[in-house]
């Protein structure tokens, strides 16, 4: 566009001021500015040219290769346009999105979020939990299956879920067990908070799972580093065989990973790379301060803090950001299970990582 514009004013400058076809030469030549400048960038022709600012003519060339009002105006609006929607209004939950490839270190980012923002702000979800049962399949039949693909899980739950969270009511998300690959048949009541933290490896993979989230995190991790950190807790905590995990993980989760996961990362608002780290989730915890106090005080509920930024839940979510603390100390694990013992193994495994200090 400026290379346009700069080789149109020597033109302009060869006339005269007070020449009165001056106007409407330069009106031409302005013409002739956006015929060979804007249009060189255009990939096809667009419609009739007219007027692009004050003075310049309003006479269409011949079609077709004129930029229309209708089509400049859009265009330069959409270039002044945030390149994503601002996060949607503060009136509700605010939701936030963790999703990564298996292993990338999203549950221990996730959990280290739940435990800063404090876990009575945060209704924590997990897509893992929305497996599709597969009781209807013999053993040997579930553990074959493709637990990578979209089909794999019942996302139009979870957004339903999703939405009655957002309206205050409580949902009964399901229980999936990981050994046996099928719900169980107890519910896990999820509550509406403040925040709802959603994690999971295909949840930017889904159109309308993605428009219920305001917040969109991607862990990225090298593959490597996902497929050893994948066996170290697959073997100690799935009960699975090095075998089996390198099966599985050449058959679907590798193909799958790059066909519906690395793609869903160009939905994600941050990246974290490397897996969890402290100084992402530090910047991350900073950059939502003001968003979750606005939330908590817009909710005005019982877990709301004083809207005087002074108060003691307001200074200890501030002091827990800057710590970043993960120390699991409770039992108020997110709304996932993999089993009790499973569930205890994830949070003292990931203590040990990632203990404060
Ligand atoms: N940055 C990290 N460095 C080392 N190990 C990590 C890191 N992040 C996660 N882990 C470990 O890798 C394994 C998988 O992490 P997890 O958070 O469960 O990944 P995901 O939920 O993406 O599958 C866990 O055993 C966890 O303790
Ligand atoms: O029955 C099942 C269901 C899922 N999986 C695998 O789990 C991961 C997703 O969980 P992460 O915590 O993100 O790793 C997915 O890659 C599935 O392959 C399973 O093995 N069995």
């Amino acid at each position: 566009l400026l290379a346009g514009r700069s080789s149109s004013r020597g033109v302009t400058h060869k006339r005269k001021a007070h020449d009165p076809t001056c106007r409407q030469e330069d009106e031409e030549d302005d013409v002739q500015e956006v015929k060979s400048g804007f249009l060189a960038y255009l990939p096809s022709p667009v419609g009739p040219l007219l007027p692009l600012r004050h003075g310049v003519s309003a006479t269409p060339l011949e079609e077709p290769q004129g930029l229309g009002k209708e089509t400049m105006g859009p265009l330069l609006e959409s270039l002044e346009q945030p390149v994503k929607a601002p996060r949607q209004s503060t009136s509700g939950p605010l939701t936030l999105g963790v999703a990564g490839g298996s292993g990338s270190g999203k549950t221990t980012f996730a959990r280290a979020l739940y435990e800063a923002l404090g876990e009575e702000h945060v209704t924590y979800i997990t897509h893992d939990s929305y497996y599709k049962d597969l009781s209807h399949l013999p053993f040997d039949e579930r553990k074959k299956s493709n637990f990578d693909h979209p089909n794999a899980l019942d996302t139009a739950l979870l957004v339903e879920h999703l939405r009655a969270l957002k309206r205050g009511h409580t949902v009964e998300v399901p229980e999936y067990d990981f050994a046996t690959h099928n719900r169980l048949k107890r519910t896990c009541k999820a509550e509406p908070r403040p925040v709802i933290l959603l994690e999971g490896i295909l949840i930017f993979a889904d159109r309308s799972l993605v428009q219920e989230l305001a917040i969109k995190v991607f862990v990225d991790t090298e593959s490597d580093l996902r497929l050893i950190r994948r066996i170290h807790r697959d073997v100690k905590e799935r009960g699975r065989s090095l075998e089996s995990i390198v099966d599985q993980y050449v058959k679907t989760v590798r193909p799958m990973h790059l066909e519906f996961v690395e793609p869903s990362k160009r939905e994600a608002d941050v990246i974290i790379p490397l897996g969890m780290n402290q100084v992402a989730l530090d910047m991350f915890l900073s950059r939502l301060q003001a968003e979750v106090g606005e939330h908590l005080g817009h909710l005005g509920s019982s877990t709301s803090p004083d809207k005087d930024s002074q108060s003691p839940k307001r200074k200890a979510y501030i002091a827990l950001g800057k710590q970043g603390s993960l120390s699991l100390g409770n039992n108020m694990g997110p709304a996932r299970t993999r089993g009790e013992s499973e569930a205890k193994n994830a949070n003292l495994s990931h203590l040990k990582v990632f203990g404060s200090k």
